[in-house]
């Protein structure tokens, strides 16, 4: 964790309007790993995105790419980076291979025919790199924005929702590309609302809330630090109400009474299920099965976001 592909200091952004977007932003990107950039609508991601992308200005703070500051070395910067914006925007009219190329070439860079050729490969493209856009399935959109944010081979990319509103298996299909792209050495940063995709994908995790990123951390590390587990117990009999002998425990009735959850923190040194379960004896009260689950990574979303925050 030592070579930080993209380094954020003190990002702070204000808008004309007096909203506060971001709230001095501190956050270090890793070669070749796929970082998640999670939060609730208006938490500031896309302002963030489009920082470090020179779509916005920052009222303060520093980028640097590749060691490099975003701003002075601007050209640097941005040869680096690729963006796949929120809002797909295509030309109509123009066939696959071309706009890819044109892309290429906004860069400053010389033309290369076989790179884009092998860019169109990976992205399974090749076949229809004669179609026009505005031809092609919303899904093979997608991927023509993303091969044009590649053709100039940046180190980074960006993808701001890559999967709003694509169906499910579209959406596999997207991630096993993202993870292609991430094992031929591209990190990649993405914002999502399912959490899902992150859970699925990430192998880091930043929950942004406010303008504030509030947590940062591997994805395992986090869902295992801020999880917490549940204990399932299927009643024997259907309790009606939780017995007044149980009530001091953190215990709910689900499933019409046939089972009782127990909710426990997984690290602490004593979890109380013995004691639970002492007391189930004593009260007479039989079960049938048992099992536990783990908190999913959006149970951990939702309990962070509406942490009430500590006053600056
Ligand atoms: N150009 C702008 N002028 C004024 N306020 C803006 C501008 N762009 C964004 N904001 C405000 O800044 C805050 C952060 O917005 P931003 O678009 O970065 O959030 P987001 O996390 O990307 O949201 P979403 O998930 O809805 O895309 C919001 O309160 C938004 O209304």
């Amino acid at each position: 964790m030592s070579d930080p592909v993209l380094s954020i200091r003190a990002l702070r952004k204000e808008y004309g309007t007096g909203v506060q977007a971001l709230k001095s932003v501190d956050l270090d990107i890793q070669r070749g790993e796929i970082f998640a950039l999670l939060g609730p609508n208006g938490a500031g991601k896309t302002t963030l995105i489009n920082i470090v992308c020179g779509i916005v200005t920052a009222t303060s703070g520093e980028v640097l790419i590749d060691g490099k500051n975003w701003q002075t070395d601007y050209r640097y910067a941005r040869e680096r980076i690729g963006l796949v914006p929120q809002e797909l925007t295509t030309e109509a009219f123009e066939p696959v291979q071309r706009t890819v190329t044109f892309s290429r070439g906004l860069f400053g860079k010389p033309r290369d025919d076989a790179k884009i050729e092998d860019l169109l490969k990976r992205l399974s493209l090749w076949d229809k790199r004669k179609t026009i856009m505005m031809q092609l399935s919303g899904g093979m959109k997608r991927r023509v924005m993303i091969a044009k944010a590649l053709s100039h081979e940046p180190s980074v990319l960006f993808l701001d929702e890559p999967t709003a509103g694509v169906d499910v298996e579209l959406r596999r299909d997207m991630w096993d590309l993202v993870r292609k792209l991430r094992d031929g050495g591209t990190t990649v940063i993405l914002t999502t609302h399912y959490i899902e995709e992150a859970e699925e994908m990430a192998d880091r995790v930043g929950v942004i809330s406010h303008g504030e990123l509030i947590a940062v951390d591997e994805k395992k590390k986090l869902m295992a630090q801020l999880g917490k587990k549940t204990l399932d117990i299927m009643l024997a009999d259907q309790l009606a109400v939780i017995p007044p002998e149980l009530s001091d425990l953190n215990v709910r009735l689900e499933n019409d009474g046939h089972v009782l959850c127990y909710e426990f923190d997984s690290n602490a040194e004593r979890t109380g299920i013995a004691s639970l379960m002492a007391r189930l004896g004593a009260l007479g009260i039989q079960y049938k099965d048992l099992s536990t689950h783990q908190s999913s990574l959006e149970d951990i979303f939702v309990e962070l976001v509406h942490r009430p925050r500590a006053q600056p």
